[in-house]
Formats: structure tokens, C-alpha cells, sequence
């Protein structure tokens, strides 16, 4: 998608089945497998580095298969949880998941969310070595899914050393670039001139260590896609606690009548599944009997 539009890709950020089959009930072109959603809901467990491989692809493959042919999944790919050989085993994975792109970055393997204090990042050779492995991988594949390099420099070892490892990374073929966590509207403008031609992502966390950007203001920018990771788990949290909350004072959940358990199964596929049960000469879970 990236390779056929100018257009902004917008990608709200989805943490599990539901919140990625909301996404496609309101139509996103594109979708972004947060990476501390992902840890929140598969592990219960903060953006520390605790997901691993195996949770992460696991989780990918889910929301990237829920419809196929549909809306592409970018997925997180933290740090690729390892040396060279792991990341190139990391991507090879999230191919065979089905996965459309991913972010790689150059924290340590004991990192934290971006949006967090105390970010430390590897070496220069190190962090190239892992976009290197990224893209043998993809190479030997034959796979075109979307290398995103993304660094967390910023905070640690300042601006230029972000723009001198995205150079490289692109060198090296990264397809994307991603800074984290800019400080100011005005350094997330220059990067885009900075690196005029080559796609960057801006990932939108609100409240997190950015300024506020809109989808308007990036696109003016110049970004080519947009991610908001906590689209869904911020929500999420707010609504949950406040619905958990009313059960504990009042002893009701207090949900809206049109939200019957069967219209939260419709939103999870519930007729094309009853499709497919039919059309393959099935009774059981006939349209007018569920
Ligand atoms: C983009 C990110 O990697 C994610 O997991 O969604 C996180 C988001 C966050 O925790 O604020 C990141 O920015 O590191």
C-alpha cells in the first residue's frame, strides 16, 4: 500500500481480536498491532520488554488472519528480541503470519515504551546489524512486507544521531523511517524535509512525551502513515473501569440495549462464519436459528 499511494496511511492502534474486528467494522484502510497493548492484553504485563517472539507472532497472526485480503497489519517488532540471527527469524515469522509491515528499533533488548524515561539504545553497528538481518530476511523470503527502522535515540543521544542511524537504515533498505517520540511539532516537520522522498511514520501516542499531532497537520507534514497506538487500550481502560466501577456501586453493567451479546458476535464475524457453515451444507448453525 505504501508502494502504491502518497496518501497518509492512518492505522489505529489495535491491542487484541476485538478491538482489530472494531477497526474493520469502521473501515480502516491499514492497522497497527501495538506492542504494549499486545503485552497489556496477552501478558497483563507493562512495555518492558516482556513479550516474546512467540507472543508477538502469535498475536500478529491472529489479528493479521482475521480477515484476510483485508485491511494490512502493521505490527510491532520491538527490538527483534535478540542478535542478527533472531531478527532474521523474526521476520521470517511474521511473514509467514501474514503480517503487511513491522517496526524495528534500536533499544536495548531490556527496553520500555517510547514514551518512557530512561530509554537506553545500542550501538550504531548494533542497530544496523538488525536492519541488516531484517532485510536478508525478507530478501531470502521473497516477501515484500514493509521494513520500518525505527530509533528511540532521541532522548538519550539527541537529533542528529537520530537522522544519522535513519540514513543507514535506509541504505541499508528500510522502506520507512520512524523517530520516537518527538519533542516538538516543529522537529517532526524537519524531519520529514530531512528526509524529503523517503516515507516516515509518526506514531501518535496523546499524553505520552510528543506534542499532539492531528492526521491533518501530519499529512500537511508530509508523514505517509500514522499510527496511534493507544486508540483502543486507552479507551478501553477508561470504559471498562468506569462500566466495573457502576457494577460495584450500582450491581449493573448499564450497556446500551443494542449491544446484545449477538451484536458484539456480528462484529466478531458471526455471518460469515454461518456462510461458510451453510455453503458447506451444515444445519447447525442455520441464519434464522442463532
Ligand atoms: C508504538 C509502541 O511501540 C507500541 O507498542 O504501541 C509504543 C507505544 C507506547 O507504549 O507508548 C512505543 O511508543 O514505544
Amino acid at each position: 500500500m505504501i508502494r502504491d499511494t502518497e496518501k497518509l496511511i492512518v492505522c489505529p492502534g489495535v491491542y487484541d481480536g476485538l478491538s482489530a474486528r472494531i477497526a474493520h467494522e469502521v473501515g480502516f484502510d491499514s492497522l497497527y498491532m501495538t506492542g504494549a497493548g499486545t503485552s497489556a492484553s496477552r501478558l497483563g504485563m507493562a512495555d518492558l520488554g516482556l513479550a516474546t517472539l512467540s507472543d508477538m507472532r502469535a498475536h500478529a497472526e491472529m489479528i493479521s488472519n482475521l480477515k484476510p485480503n483485508g485491511a494490512p497489519i502493521i505490527a510491532d517488532m520491538d527490538t527483534g528480541y535478540g542478535g542478527p540471527m533472531m531478527v532474521y527469524r523474526a521476520v521470517c515469522e511474521y511473514i509467514r503470519a501474514g503480517v503487511a509491515g513491522f517496526h524495528l528499533e534500536d533499544q536495548l533488548l531490556t527496553k520500555r515504551c517510547g514514551h518512557l524515561k530512561g530509554k537506553e539504545v545500542v550501538s550504531r553497528e548494533d542497530y544496523y546489524a538488525r536492519i541488516r538481518a531484517a532485510q536478508a530476511a525478507r530478501v531470502h523470503m521473497g516477501s515484500d512486507i514493509v521494513l520500518i527502522a525505527r530509533t528511540d535515540a532521541l532522548q538519550s543521544r539527541g537529533y542528529d544521531e537520530c537522522v544519522a542511524r535513519l540514513k543507514v537504515a535506509r541504505e541499508l533498505g528500510a522502506d520507512v523511517g520512524l523517530l520516537e517520540g518527538f519533542t516538538s511539532r516543529e522537529q517532526a516537520s524537519s524531519c520529514v524535509k530531512e528526509f524529503q522522498g523517503w516515507p516516515l511514520l509518526l506514531n501518535s501516542v496523546e499524553n505520552g512525551a510528543s506534542p499532539l499531532i492531528t492526521v491533518d497537520e501530519a499529512r500537511e507534514m508530509g508523514f505517509r502513515i500514522m499510527i496511534f497506538s493507544f486508540a483502543s487500550i486507552a479507551p478501553a481502560y477508561q470504559a471498562i473501569k468506569a462500566t466495573f466501577e457502576r457494577l460495584k456501586t450500582d450491581g449493573v453493567i448499564g450497556t446500551k440495549g443494542e449491544i446484545t451479546p449477538k451484536k458484539i458476535f456480528d462484529v466478531c464475524g458471526l455471518g460469515d462464519l454461518v456462510d461458510i457453515e451453510v455453503g458447506s451444507g451444515s444445519s447447525v448453525y442455520a441464519k434464522d436459528n442463532i
